[in-house]
């Protein structure tokens, strides 16, 4: 099985990328698994997966930090993001929101399709994520997309790696460790340390034991 992991920034995965004595860059090749790193947001993550996803991959592995909805999730806790969705992609029509399917342009909503019964993935609760250009930091703004989606996470790049795998026909897997409360902006509660210790420590054993 060759891994192909998925990244926006090369901070997310340090701590696995020192574990496996790889130099960084952004395009890494081991064995086993080849990592890349995008570079933050669904543009980047877009261009750099149209540049390198190829049917050589058996399975995409998205690792990332991601904001929680849920203020009952502990922060540093890893979840299994099986469905997200492209959340501002659509039209503003007299104080409503029309989705992308409304307006029969696409789909916004992808799913992460895989058929692993990996033991590490079994500890991993499976949610609901939405994938955002601007990170929500307004309380009307959170109510209005909870009310909408009531999504559990937020990320900048996880519907795109979706969405392309989706294209390419590829298994898919998107981890995320949660760093924050999606809140009003207050960057001093972000608990990113915690987050990416807690995620990569998941990452290394999973890839030790595929
Ligand atoms: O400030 C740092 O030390 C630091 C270290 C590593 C990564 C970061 C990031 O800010 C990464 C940005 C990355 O995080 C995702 N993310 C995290 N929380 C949220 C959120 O509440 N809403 C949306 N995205 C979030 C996102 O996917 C970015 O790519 C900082």
């Amino acid at each position: 099985m060759k891994i192909l992991l998925v990244a926006a920034t090369s901070a997310e995965i340090s701590i696995l990328t020192e574990h496996f004595r790889l130099a960084e860059a952004e395009f890494m090749q081991t064995e086993k698994f080849d990592i890349l790193v995008t570079g933050v947001g669904m543009t980047a993550t877009a261009f750099a997966l149209g540049k390198h996803l190829t049917e050589h991959y058996n399975l995409v592995l998205n690792l990332g930090i991601a904001g929680s909805f849920d203020p009952g999730i502990p922060l540093g806790t890893v979840l299994n993001v099986t469905t997200d969705e492209l959340s501002e992609l659509g039209a503003e029509n007299k104080g409503a929101f029309l989705s992308i399917e409304e307006l029969g342009f696409g789909k916004s909503s992808h799913q992460a399709h895989n058929n692993l019964l990996h033991s590490d993935l079994s500890e991993l609760r499976k949610v609901k994520g939405i994938t955002v250009n601007t990170v929500h930091g307004t309380l009307q703004s959170i109510n209005e997309i909870k009310k909408r989606l009531n999504p559990v996470t937020e990320s900048m790049e996880g519907a795109a790696v979706l969405y392309c795998c989706e294209k390419e026909g590829i298994p898919c897997l998107q981890i995320r460790s949660i760093s924050n409360y999606v809140e009003p902006r207050n960057k001093d509660s972000w608990k990113i340390g915690l987050a990416i210790k807690n995620l990569n420590e998941w990452a290394i054993r999973f890839l030790t034991n595929t």
